[in-house]
């Protein structure tokens, strides 16, 4: 008799760690982002890591965190969330799931919220304590966006390249 493999990565396992090699694309040297977003059905729609907008160059682009506001990188990077969502030009997202590596920041709300997607699976929640954060998980609780925070099974998954 013929029996499948039974150590199989789960649902949760593949999608996070999608979300994280999809991360492992950022050129932001203290914290990188990746997201993915699935179906309903478990079908993969979109991912995304936190980068520069197209034609911006990230060798001409500031990647420090201090300094004046347009010498730093915060006006200029795209969220691995909005580039997910972004990404996705199949059509709608509405009741979608999204896997996310660090918990969405209040702009990343706005975006998960407005596209219809209802779950988000995150795993650091670093900033939990910042106001961007604060603010985003009061605008996901009044749109019914529900989020749990991803189980880790310590599995480790070696791909050689
Ligand atoms: O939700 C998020 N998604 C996301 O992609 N980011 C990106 C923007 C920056 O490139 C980086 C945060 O940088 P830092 O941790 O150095 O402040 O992560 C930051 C947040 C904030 O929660
Ligand atoms: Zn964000």
């Amino acid at each position: 008799m013929s029996q499948k493999r039974e150590d199989y990565i789960s649902w949760d396992e593949y999608f996070m760690g999608v979300a994280m090699l999809s991360g492992m694309r950022s050129k932001d040297p203290n914290t990188q982002v990746g997201a993915c977003i699935v179906s309903e059905d478990n079908k993969i729609l979109s991912m995304g890591y936190n980068g520069l907008p197209k034609g911006c160059s990230d060798d001409e682009f500031p990647w420090v965190r201090e300094g004046a506001p347009l010498e730093n990188k915060y006006f200029y990077t795209t969220h691995s969330e909005l580039n997910a969502i972004l990404n996705y030009r199949g059509g709608s997202l509405e009741g979608a799931k999204m896997y996310v590596s660090l918990f969405p920041c209040n702009e990343c709300a706005k975006a998960i919220i407005q596209a219809g997607i209802k779950t988000i699976v995150y795993d650091s929640d670093k900033y939990q304590n910042t106001p961007a954060v604060i603010a985003s998980k009061r605008m996901l609780d009044a749109a019914g966006v529900r989020y749990y925070q991803y189980t880790h099974t310590n599995r480790e998954i070696n791909i050689t390249l």
